[in-house]
C-alpha cells in the first residue's frame, strides 16, 4: 500500500502513549469526533440555518436569504471535506489570525505532509472546523457578524435559571456577612464553578442536559480525581506578592460562565486582588465559549429579570466592569490551533499580561487540551511536565474531563476509574482541580 493509501487509513488502535491525539487512531475518541460528532454538528448547523431562514431574513433583510443559501452549501461542502478526509483546505480571510493557520497548516505539513481532517492534531482538526465556519460568514454579504450559536448559548443560561437562581443566593448570601475571605467558602466556590463545567453544547452536540445535580457538590467530591483547591486558595489570597491581579480564561457560556462570575465576585468584594481579567473568545467556538456579546447579554438579562438575587448581581458585575474592577479582554490567541506551550512566541503580549497575575484561572477541557499540549500522557505525568514550560503566573486549572489528555493523577487512580468507568475520559463525570505554581508544581498524592 504505498505511503498515500496509508496515510489515508486511520489504524485500528488506541492511542499510544505521549503522541499528540489524533483521529489516525480508530480507537479514540478523537476518531469518532471527527466520523461522527463533527458531522452531527455541521449538519446540526445547517439544519439550523434552513429552520431559521425567516426570522434570519427578518433580523438581517430579506437579501439575507441569498447568503443563507450560499451558507448551507458552503457548510455542506465543508462536511463533505471532513466526512472524506481531504487536506485543510488553506483559509482564504484576510483575518490576521487566518495567516497564521495556515502558517500553521504549512508547519504541519512539512512534519508529516498535508494535514487532513483524520490525520493531523485532533486539535488542529477541531479548532479549524469552528475557524473554517467563522469563515463561512465572514465572506457573506450580511451575516458577517452573525453567531449561529448565539441562541443555544442563550438558552443554556435560560434553562439554568433555577440553578443560576440557587447559586446567586448562595453567593448573596456568603457575601452579606463577614467580610474577610475564608478558605471554606472558596473552595466551595471552586467545586461549584469546576461542576459548571459540564454544561458544555460541543460535548451534548448542542443539546441542552439535566444539571440539576450541579449544586450540591459534596455528592460530586469523590469524582474529583485531583483537588489542589487549598493550594489555590494560597495563591489567589495571598496579597502581600509582586501581582495582585488574578485573570480567568473563560469556557462556556450559561451556568458556567455564570459560576466563573460568581469567583470574580467573591475575589474583588473580599479584596483578594485589584482588579480581575476576564478572556474571552473573538469568533463562535466550540458551540458554547464565551464571546463579549454573550457576557453583555448575561449581565443584561440578569438585570432584566424580576429576581431579589440575581438582578443585583447583574447590577454590581456591571459596575465593576464600568469601574475597571473587571477587565474583559478579546484575543484571537484562544481560537488558533496552537497548544499554549507556543504563546510566549506566538502572542508574546498576552504571555507578558499572563505573567503580570497572580494567578490565571483555566477553565475547560479545551483549555487543557491545550496548556498540556493536546498529548496522550500517562496520567501520571507530572503537571509541570505536561505544561511543558508554559509558565507565565500560578495556574489554577479547573476540569471535567471530557478527552484523552490528563495529567498529574497519582499512580493507579487511571487504572481504577478505567476499570469502573471505561469512558471516564468523555462525559465529563470526573473533575480535575489543578494548580501550578510559578516557580513548582504539585502532583496529586
Ligand atoms: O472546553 P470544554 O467546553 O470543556 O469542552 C470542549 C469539548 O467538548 O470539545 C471537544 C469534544 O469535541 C472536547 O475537547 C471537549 O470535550
Ligand atoms: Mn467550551
Amino acid at each position: 500500500m504505498c505511503e498515500c493509501q496509508t496515510r489515508n487509513r486511520s489504524i485500528d488502535v488506541k492511542t499510544p502513549r505521549n503522541v499528540h491525539l489524533s483521529a489516525f487512531y480508530k480507537r479514540s475518541f478523537a476518531y469518532h469526533t471527527v466520523l461522527s460528532r463533527m458531522p452531527i454538528i455541521l449538519t446540526n448547523l445547517i439544519d439550523g440555518v434552513v429552520k431559521n431562514k425567516a426570522k434570519i431574513a427578518r433580523g438581517y433583510g430579506i437579501d439575507a436569504t441569498e447568503d443563507l443559501k450560499t451558507v448551507i452549501g458552503e457548510l455542506s461542502e465543508f462536511k463533505y471535506e471532513v466526512q472524506t478526509n481531504q487536506p485543510l483546505k488553506p483559509l482564504t480571510s484576510i483575518a490576521p489570525d487566518a495567516a497564521i493557520y495556515n502558517e500553521y497548516i504549512a508547519e504541519q505539513a512539512n512534519i508529516e505532509g498535508p494535514p487532513t481532517h483524520f490525520h493531523a492534531i485532533w486539535l488542529l482538526t477541531e479548532c479549524y472546523m469552528y475557524r473554517r465556519i467563522a469563515q463561512i460568514f465572514e465572506n457573506t454579504a450580511l451575516l458577517k457578524e452573525y453567531d449561529l450559536f448565539r441562541a443555544s448559548k442563550e438558552e443554556s443560561f435560560t434553562s439554568s435559571i433555577q440553578l443560576i437562581r440557587k447559586m446567586a443566593k448562595h453567593l448573596t448570601n456568603l457575601l452579606a456577612e463577614a467580610s474577610e475571605p475564608s478558605k471554606e467558602e472558596f473552595v466551595a466556590l471552586l467545586k461549584l464553578n469546576l461542576w459548571g463545567n459540564k454544561c458544555d453544547l460541543s460535548i451534548s452536540l448542542g443539546k441542552m442536559a439535566d444539571n440539576s445535580a450541579l449544586f450540591d457538590t459534596a455528592k460530586l467530591d469523590d469524582h474529583v480525581l485531583c483537588d489542589h483547591c487549598e493550594d489555590i486558595w494560597e495563591a489567589v489570597s495571598d496579597t502581600a506578592g509582586p501581582s495582585n491581579r488574578i485573570a480567568i480564561v473563560f469556557d462556556n457560556a450559561g451556568y458556567e460562565v455564570f459560576t466563573d462570575l460568581c469567583i470574580a465576585d467573591y475575589i474583588i468584594s473580599r479584596r483578594m486582588a485589584d482588579n480581575v481579567t476576564l478572556y474571552v473568545k473573538t469568533i463562535p467556538w466550540f458551540i458554547s465559549d464565551v464571546m463579549l456579546h454573550d457576557l453583555n447579554w448575561t449581565l443584561q438579562q440578569m438585570k432584566k429579570l424580576d429576581d431579589k438575587y440575581i438582578k443585583p448581581l447583574g447590577e454590581k458585575w456591571s459596575d465593576y466592569i464600568e469601574d475597571g474592577s473587571w477587565k474583559v479582554i478579546e484575543s484571537d490567541f484562544w481560537t488558533l490551533p496552537y497548544n499554549f506551550s507556543h504563546m510566549a512566541k506566538v502572542d508574546p503580549d498576552l504571555y507578558n499580561e499572563l505573567g503580570g497575575c497572580k494567578v490565571v484561572i483555566f477553565k475547560g477541557d479545551l483549555n487543557y487540551r491545550k496548556l498540556f499540549g493536546e498529548m496522550n500522557w500517562n496520567p501520571s505525568t507530572l503537571v509541570e511536565t505536561g505544561l511543558q514550560g508554559f509558565h507565565p503566573s500560578g495556574l489554577a486549572i479547573l476540569r471535567t474531563i471530557k478527552s484523552d489528555v490528563v495529567c498529574g493523577l497519582p499512580e493507579g487512580v487511571a487504572e481504577t476509574i478505567e476499570e469502573q468507568d471505561p469512558k471516564w475520559k468523555e462525559k465529563g463525570d470526573w473533575g480535575l482541580i489543578q494548580y501550578c505554581g510559578r516557580i513548582r508544581s504539585i502532583n496529586c498524592v
